[in-house]
């Protein structure tokens, strides 16, 4: 089984200590970890590889524990890799893996399939165990139906979906990994989240290079046109 390279620990802000304080500033790309979970078959697998790979797989197996891919986007001039944890979801190829999974995670991406109710009533088990292992309330969640290219067998109702997304604070995405003509939609699920969490961290570093003792006030980011820089 594929042992997971842990991600985490690098997000430093600022600079390392150097001699010549001249020098260009030392530019270290930020890996954000966004790990994939829901039902077997709900296609995490191919929702990973349209956005990594912008393309749809032929055939997929069960995924083994995990399958780790990795796309470098662009934010406001920042380099970012986007680091996409493909999970098992049959229990008895992830139960060893849970607990790496959820290790330093920074965002989380629940799917179920619009064509399977159950899939969609499992979500809660997943939140449960999502909850079970302490993944701080900043850590930002989405909500993924997929298949939405099988039109005629939709059992999820996007009302249905909305409510649910709503009640735990989610935003929800419909899309399809096979129809190449939601790519940008598959895009935006794991850009909203690397767009929210650059700018969560903005204010993280900002917060702690603030000198001990003062009072700390969080704002939200602006880009040049006073705009909130996040596209969701
Ligand atoms: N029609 C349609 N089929 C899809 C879509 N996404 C995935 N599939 C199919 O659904 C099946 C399961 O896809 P996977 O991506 O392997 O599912 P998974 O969630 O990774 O499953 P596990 O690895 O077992 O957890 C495959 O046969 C895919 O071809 C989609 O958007 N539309
Ligand atoms: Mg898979």
């Amino acid at each position: 089984m594929a042992r997971p390279k842990l991600a985490g620990g690098s997000q430093k802000c600022g600079r390392p200590p150097g001699p010549d304080s001249s020098l260009e500033p030392y530019v270290q790309t930020r890996i954000f970890k966004i790990i994939v979970i829901g039902d077997s078959n709900v296609g995490k697998t191919c929702l990973t590889f349209r956005f990594c790979g912008g393309t749809f797989p032929d055939k997929t197996e069960a995924t083994i524990g995990v399958d780790f891919r990795e796309k470098t986007v662009e934010i406001e001039g920042e380099r970012i890799k986007v680091q996409v944890w493909d999970t098992a979801g049959q229990e008895r190829f992830r139960k060893s893996m849970v607990e790496h999974y959820y290790r330093n995670v920074h965002a989380v991406v629940f799917v179920y399939d619009v064509t399977k109710m159950t899939s969609f009533t499992n979500l809660k088990t997943w939140i449960e165990e999502c909850n079970g292992h302490a993944v701080p309330p900043l850590v930002p969640r989405v909500l993924v139906g997929n298949k939405c290219d099988l039109k005629d067998l939709i059992q999820v109702p996007s009302s249905m979906a909305l409510k649910f997304a709503d009640a735990h604070n989610m935003l929800l995405f419909e899309t399809s990994a096979k129809d190449p003509k939601e790519s940008q939609n598959v895009d935006a699920i794991f850009m909203c989240l690397a767009c929210r969490l650059k700018a969560q961290r903005s204010l993280l570093c900002r917060d702690l290079e603030g000198r001990p003792g003062q009072p700390r006030r969080l704002e939200p980011t602006h880009d040049a046109n006073g705009k909130n820089s996040c596209p969701c």
